[in-house]
């Protein structure tokens, strides 16, 4: 499988942004030296790489998965189409990356933790054969593992929020209904060459919570805050790459930040490949009010009394934020910016397109 264990390297010269290397065997432990380089992470750039997270064998059999899975016809696989809830595999096209209305290239496959863990039984999709063959010996591995796993930095985190220990964890409960999944994505290459206002996937922050990310190939890209250039984030072998999401950003009245990505080729050698990349998507669960939790600790009420122009209540639910932000990606729901701007989260707009090179309004933008 290209991409998977035999490929060239990423680009010793490329430029990339460094991110802060978080142990999570030490997270676990509840080191207090980890637990701090995790909250710089978090509150500043909102990315780092995660080592010893135990999960290499669930991730091999999910990249397995996804092989086996793209490889079915197209016919096969469009007879379990993603929802608008976006459970199911997402075709070429089926989404736009940006106001015009330009479809995308990538091919994912969102498989819900509710069906993976339900399994046999069914809660919201059926899913290919080559998907319920890894029910068990894959997918529900992946997921405990990756739960374990992010409960843990959920804990650290709500520890240095100054909520009670379990505030953040709670609120993803395992056996409570969520659009939580795992994701495989399949990039194809882009033999006619690439510029740069083509992402493949569009400038975006994860709506959910924690995204426990594995990349094999570089084209994953940040834009980090106070600059104006889109980098690379150089993938490491062994090491995860975590981000926070817009849930957790309300949820902590805006001290933990979801940083801005995007996907584009990967660099040097590695462009004419196909590249694979999977994670694990938390999310809190579907009931869940998104709303700064300003009674259960005084430094996210501190940080909310002193961001009076942002809005942090959204009077919505997890569930209601997730549908809206899938539903209105979705290319047969495209109806111009409107939709497009619909489909947002915490993005901040004006710094995409200063990146893009275009001068932007300060007053009216
Ligand atoms: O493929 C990647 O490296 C990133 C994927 C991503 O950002 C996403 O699925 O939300
Ligand atoms: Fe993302």
């Amino acid at each position: 499988m290209p991409g998977r264990t035999n490929f060239p390297p990423f680009p010793e010269d490329m430029e990339t942004h460094p991110l802060v290397v978080v142990d999570y065997q030490l997270i676990k432990a509840g080191d207090k030296e980890e637990a701090e380089k995790l909250w710089t992470a978090a509150t500043q750039l909102g990315f780092w790489y995660l080592k010893n997270h135990g999960a290499d064998e669930e991730v091999d059999g999910m990249f397995d998965l996804g092989l086996e899975t793209m490889a079915l016809s197209e016919a096969e696989k469009m007879k379990y189409a993603e929802t608008d809830e976006g459970v199911g595999y997402k075709a070429a096209g089926a989404c736009v990356i940006d106001e015009k209305g330009t479809l995308d290239v990538i091919e994912m496959l969102n498989i819900a933790k509710d069906d993976i863990l339900a399994y046999p039984e069914k809660v919201y999709a059926e899913y290919p054969r080559t998907v319920n063959a890894r029910m068990e010996k894959t997918l529900q591995p992946f997921v405990r593992k990756s739960v374990e796993v992010s409960h843990a930095l959920l804990d650290a985190l709500s520890v240095k929020l100054g909520l009670p220990k379990g505030a953040l964890s709670q609120r993803h409960k395992l056996e409570e209904n969520s659009t939580c999944n795992a994701r495989v994505i399949k990039t194809p290459p882009q033999p006619e060459g690439w510029s740069e206002e083509k992402a493949l996937m569009a400038a975006h922050t994860d709506y959910g919570s924690l995204t426990f990310l594995h990349n094999r190939l570089g084209g994953l890209q940040v834009l980090a805050p106070g600059t104006s250039k889109w980098q690379y984030i150089r993938p490491l072998p062994g090491h995860a790459i975590c981000n926070v999401g817009d849930s957790l950003v309300l949820l902590s009245g805006g001290i933990l930040r979801s940083n801005l990505h995007r996907v584009v080729p990967p660099p040097g050698e590695q462009f004419p490949l196909e590249r694979w990349s999977l994670g694990y998507f938390m999310r809190p669960g579907d009931n869940v009010p998104l709303r700064a939790l300003v009674e259960d600790s005084p430094m996210i009420a501190e940080a909310v009394a002193k961001t009076p122009e942002k809005n942090w209540d959204t009077g919505v639910t997890s569930k209601e934020w997730a549908v809206r932000r899938i539903m209105f990606i979705r290319a047969k729901n495209f109806k111009g910016k409107e939709t497009w701007m619909a489909s947002g989260g915490t993005e901040d707009y004006k710094s995409i397109e200063r990146a893009a090179g275009k001068v932007v309004d300060e007053v009216k933008a």
